[in-house]
């Protein structure tokens, strides 16, 4: 598994604050940007990270996207089909969306978690949290249909 990260200014801290940690945790990674606290656009950024989730090999990386409050790079990164990015602002939701939604692209608020260490808890729980299945399959293969147009905007 490599883990892509990506994220915009308001997220920049963060994003380096996770990289200390993967180094540590010798874990594999790539960090698509941005690499300063300069000013710059979340939706490029948030694109780039999930065309790369969409296209990689079995489906097993996982994206981390940080902006101010996670919601932009969850907008843009959800609209990439195959992609199912959370935003998640403590450890309860990051264990939900992995068990229940398989979640691929987590997406943090640097503008609402209350600390650096509070990110850290977060990314650690998604990463370590595997998806359930069962009931919860069907409900995420209804989404993945939709996406394919398989199933019409009534749900038949
Ligand atoms: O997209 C966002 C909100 O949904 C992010 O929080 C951005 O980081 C934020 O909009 C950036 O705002 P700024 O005033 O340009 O710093």
């Amino acid at each position: 598994m490599t883990i892509i990260l990506g994220s915009d200014h308001g997220g920049y801290q963060i994003k380096q604050t996770i990289i200390e940690w993967l180094v540590k945790e010798q874990l594999e990674f790539r960090d698509l940007g941005c690499f300063s606290a300069e000013a710059t656009d979340y939706s490029p950024i948030a694109q780039q990270v999930a065309e790369v989730i969409q296209h990689c090999p079995n489906s097993e990386d996982m994206g981390i996207l940080i902006c101010g409050t996670g919601i932009g790079m969850s907008i843009m990164a959800n609209k990439v089909p195959g992609i199912r990015a959370s935003v998640v602002h403590n450890t309860f939701t990051a264990q939900a969306t992995r068990e229940h939604n398989n979640s691929n692209i987590l997406c943090l608020g640097a503008r609402v978690l209350p600390s650096d260490q509070a990110a850290l808890d977060i990314v650690k729980t998604w990463l370590n949290t595997p998806f359930l299945g069962g009931r919860h399959k069907q409900r995420i293969d209804y989404i993945t249909n939709y996406e394919s147009f398989k199933i019409n905007k009534r749900g038949r």
